[in-house]
């Protein structure tokens, strides 16, 4: 963002001045859009440009008649905020930015966070955390908040580098700042999309200020930017959506003529007895996503188990890492899934000849188990690695501790009986379990911004295996050697969440994969349509349901 406006700056085309006029005059816009007769209003300005805006904000409300009260900070901002600063103490006055001051205040119909935007850099402090703390509910009325919060770029104090709040815990349960709505500039950043961000965002409203051109010269490659770029899919934007709908079907997913073997031959490894439903989930969800054969592999001795429908499926029995290195001889064969139902002996076992062939392949469920026992060796830029939080911790436990951030400590005391020691407990140990609490707080509070993110365990995960790694979750990362990353937000699909959503997920790669997408595409257009599916049949939903919906995805997207 700091790259684009920086371009767009240097052109001549725009100052920042102009650009703050037109963030701020885009949040006025869209609150009064949703609250369309005047009313009263707290605008809480920070010490930076977030601030600046806020003053705008302000500016405009005012003008449409609000009663407008502003808090502000006492500090010189930078030119551009310091103008609009100046600009409003023209019209109002800006009391101190404390929590004090905050709550003497009368209730008002809407507040506008303008504290900390992307320019967060440590953890709130003082009077602003425990302003943002009583807007979060600290003192009882989250609820009234949360319906009237309007937030400048994010709610104040969380990561948009990685949606996390910077001095509280990575789970949900610290009192923050939630906004009814977000109003942020050109495009969504990661922190809108990750971890707790969809959570405290509320609508997420992307509003354009003119950076568009900037933008899409950034994204083309033409212009300055950094080497490892972040595509956030599919967009906010409803235009950016639609063409990303394009992109897709132009270059992915239209079936062009030609023999069924023109369109990839998918092999899904099953397990034995009792393990068929998994793989055959897979194997539907491969064949749905237009792979021109799919064949289920189960152990011969197990064939009789998946011998119902669908029709279309072919089986071969395929015992032991020889009968796998048989059958991957035949070229035909473009990819394969390993690990849904196989049973982590078949999948590590099937692993040495699967990477050997250096065949495309999806690394799911007991393939991932079993590769984190055995070691990434082999790995390589064909595969997908698809493993939800836990299995990532397996397989990459350094970057899950990082990711977690500081955990609070295991707390065992009952009572300290005036500290004169409850039987069994020596009073030494109490007191090395309190330094142990205040540590975790200081930990947390001493946080730096920006926070070691959930895009950055998968690019670091990518790079180390030399793989694709998908990394599942309401917010997945996908992520590739070169770093090239995208982010699939489905926040939205909550019933996405249910027992073997994750084995579809992984037919249709390999499906997609079967016919051709390099990795990172199928990958990505892979949990698109998976959510898309989802979304397609709503709640209610069970995994069985996936794979029928696809039809009518693609019909959606105009194949
Ligand atoms: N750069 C631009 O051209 C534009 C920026 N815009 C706005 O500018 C924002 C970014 O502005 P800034 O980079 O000034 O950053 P912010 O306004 O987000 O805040 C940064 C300021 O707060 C201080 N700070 C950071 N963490 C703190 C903490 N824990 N306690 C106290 N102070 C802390 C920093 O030292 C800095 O002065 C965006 O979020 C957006 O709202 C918009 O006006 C659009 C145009
Ligand atoms: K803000």
């Amino acid at each position: 963002m700091r790259a684009l406006e920086s371009a767009a700056m240097a052109s001549g085309a725009v100052t920042g001045l102009e650009l703050m006029e037109r963030a701020g005059a885009a949040v006025a816009g869209h609150i009064r859009l949703r609250w369309p007769k005047a009313g009263r209003a707290t605008v809480l300005c920070g010490p930076g440009n977030n601030g600046g805006d806020g003053y705008v904000v302000a500016r405009h409300l005012h003008q449409a008649g609000w009663r407008v009260r502003v808090l502000g900070m006492d500090n010189t901002p930078g030119p551009d905020a310091a103008e609009m600063k100046r600009r409003w103490a023209e019209m109002g006055e800006i009391a101190p930015l404390t929590c004090g001051v905050f709550r003497a205040g009368a209730s008002c119909d809407v507040y506008v966070d303008a504290i900390f935007g992307t320019g967060l850099t440590r953890a709130p402090q003082g009077e602003i955390a425990k302003m943002l703390a009583y807007m979060g509910g600290s003192g009882g009325d989250g609820h009234f908040f949360r319906e009237r919060v309007v937030a400048v770029d994010c709610p104040s104090g969380l990561c948009l580098d990685s949606g996390a709040f910077l001095g509280a815990p990575r789970q949900p349960g610290e009192f923050v700042p939630h906004a009814r709505m977000t109003v942020a500039f050109d495009s969504p950043k990661p922190g809108h999309l990750l971890e707790r961000g969809p959570e405290v965002c509320g609508e997420l409203v992307v509003a354009d200020i003119g950076l568009r051109q900037w933008r899409e010269r950034y994204e083309n490659g033409r212009a300055v930017r950094p080497a490892r770029t972040v595509a956030v899919w599919p967009a906010h934007d409803v235009a950016d959506e639609r063409a990303n709908r394009s992109r897709l079907s132009a270059a992915c997913l239209a079936k062009h003529a030609g023999h069924k073997f023109t369109h990839g031959h998918a092999l899904i490894v099953a397990g034995g007895f009792g393990h068929g439903g998994a793989a055959r989930l897979t194997a539907r969800a491969a064949l749905r996503t237009g792979a021109g054969l799919v064949t289920l592999g189960p152990p011969k001795s197990a064939l009789i188990e998946h011998a119902g429908p669908p029709d279309a499926l072919m089986r071969r029995g395929v015992d032991g890492a020889e009968g796998l290195a048989t059958l991957l001889a035949d070229s035909r064969i473009t990819a394969v899934a390993l690990g849904p139902g196989c049973g982590v002996d078949r999948a590590g076992a099937m692993l040495d000849p699967l990477l050997a062939s250096k065949r495309p392949c999806v690394l799911d469920a007991d393939a991932l188990t079993a590769l984190a026992a055995r070691g990434l060796e082999g790995l390589h830029e064909g595969c997908v690695l698809t493993p939800h939080e836990g299995e990532f911790a397996r397989l990459f436990p350094d970057l899950a501790e990082r990711l977690a951030g500081p955990r609070p400590p295991r707390m065992m005391i009952v009572a300290d009986y005036g500290r004169r020691g409850a039987e069994g407990t020596p009073v030494d140990n109490i007191a090395a379990q309190w330094q142990a609490l205040a540590d975790y707080h200081r930990a947390l509070a001493d946080q730096r911004g920006p926070l070691y993110s959930k895009l950055d365990a998968a690019r670091d995960a990518a790079a180390r295996c030399g793989a694709v790694v998908l990394l599942k979750g309401p917010d997945t990362v996908i992520a590739a050697p070169d770093g090239q990353a995208r982010i699939h937000s489905a926040y939205y699909v909550p019933w996405l969440a249910t027992a073997g959503s994750g084995d579809v997920l992984a037919g249709i790669i390999t499906g997609l994969l079967a016919r051709g997408l390099p990795p990172l595409d199928a990958a990505a257009t892979g949990a698109f349509l998976h959510a898309q599916a989802a979304r397609r049949f709503g709640p209610g939903l069970i995994a069985d349901d996936l794979p029928d919906q696809l039809p009518g995805v693609f019909r959606d997207l105009g194949l």
